[in-house]
């Protein structure tokens, strides 16, 4: 059996990579990346400066996953940018992710998306929407029409591909209005999801919470939210035109998780926290546990059961 995933007309090695935001930071984790097991791989969300973040601690793992509230720490858009161009030409039928966040809202999604259209970057963008750690700030995903009116400014004059990173719907009605969203336009992939929104943990010894920021509400990943990656997967699969791909984040710790992403109908699938925990080794072992189950149920592809999840009828 074959674990190549098909994405974006492309074909990797395997499925796998990392979630925005772990182990992506600089040059030498992208390298450790790129030199992993892992098929692709994603940069840190860039805003058009460089940011400090949030004070710490603002990322703890916890038992059943992970919290936290970074805010935005990177090195900035042309950091990632020189780097990504310089990177490019290792393997240009495999392109990679350039992730894009905004401090300030609107008008800096445009001028990042504006730089990166104007450089000589040619591979993906992922158009993260959906950070829940800027204080002050809604998540722009959560803002339909917000949403609709930048995705029609950055398609006037964006003609790279590029796709969105989701934060969780909870909601039908919401799953439809993203969906009838996001399908009036020629987005090349859709991530579900971003960790599911201030949550908040705490400490059975202190009775305190455990990261500094926002009074310790913080995003959650690993575990706790591989219910809600999956039904965001599926719920967009099912409503999203098919030449739109879905990326599968969110509980991916064994490659049995792995597999229910893609039964969901996910191409390439992002881990977060079990590579914060396990280190870039998570990705030898989850090619291996994954490809286990297709030789175990007889299949040779990830075509073959990719988005074919029975339902009870
Ligand atoms: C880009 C900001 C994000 C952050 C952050 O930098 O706080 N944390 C997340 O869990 N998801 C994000 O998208």
């Amino acid at each position: 059996a074959s674990l190549q995933a098909t994405f974006y007309g492309h074909t990797y090695e395997n499925p796998f990579m990392n979630a925005s935001g772990v182990h992506c930071m600089d040059t030498a984790e992208l390298d450790g990346l790129a030199t992993s097991a892992a098929g692709s791989f994603v940069t840190k969300s860039a805003t058009a400066e460089g940011r400090d973040g949030n004070p710490e601690p603002r990322y703890v793992n916890i038992e059943l996953g992970s919290i936290n509230s970074m805010g935005l720490p990177n090195l900035g858009l042309s950091y990632y940018l020189d780097d990504a161009i310089k990177r490019q030409t290792a393997h240009p039928d495999q392109p990679f992710f350039l992730s894009v966040a905004s401090y300030k809202g609107f008008d800096e999604y445009v001028a990042n998306m504006k730089a990166i259209q104007d450089s000589a970057y040619t591979g993906l963008v992922e158009l993260n929407l959906s950070c829940p750690n800027v204080p002050g700030k809604p998540q722009m995903a959560y803002d339909f029409e917000d949403t609709e009116k930048l995705l029609t400014e950055i398609f006037s004059f964006y003609t790279k591909p590029f796709g969105v990173k989701l934060p969780p719907y909870f909601d039908f009605m919401h799953f439809d209005k993203i969906a009838a969203v996001l399908n009036q336009f020629d987005l090349k992939f859709v991530n579900c999801i971003n960790s599911v929104g201030n949550g908040l943990y705490i400490d059975d010894e202190t009775d305190t919470v455990v990261i500094k920021p926002k009074g310790g509400f913080g995003g959650i990943g690993g575990e706790y939210v591989k219910p809600t990656a999956l039904a965001n997967v599926r719920a967009l699969r099912q409503r999203l035109n098919p030449t739109i791909d879905i990326i599968g984040t969110g509980g991916i710790l064994t490659g049995r998780d792995a597999y229910e992403h893609l039964l969901c109908g996910a191409s390439m699938l992002q881990v977060g926290t079990q590579l914060y925990k396990e280190g870039l080794g998570v990705f030898d072992r989850l090619n291996t546990e994954l490809l286990a189950i297709l030789e175990a149920k007889g299949y040779n592809t990830i075509a073959e059961f990719k988005g074919k999840l029975a339902t009870l009828d």
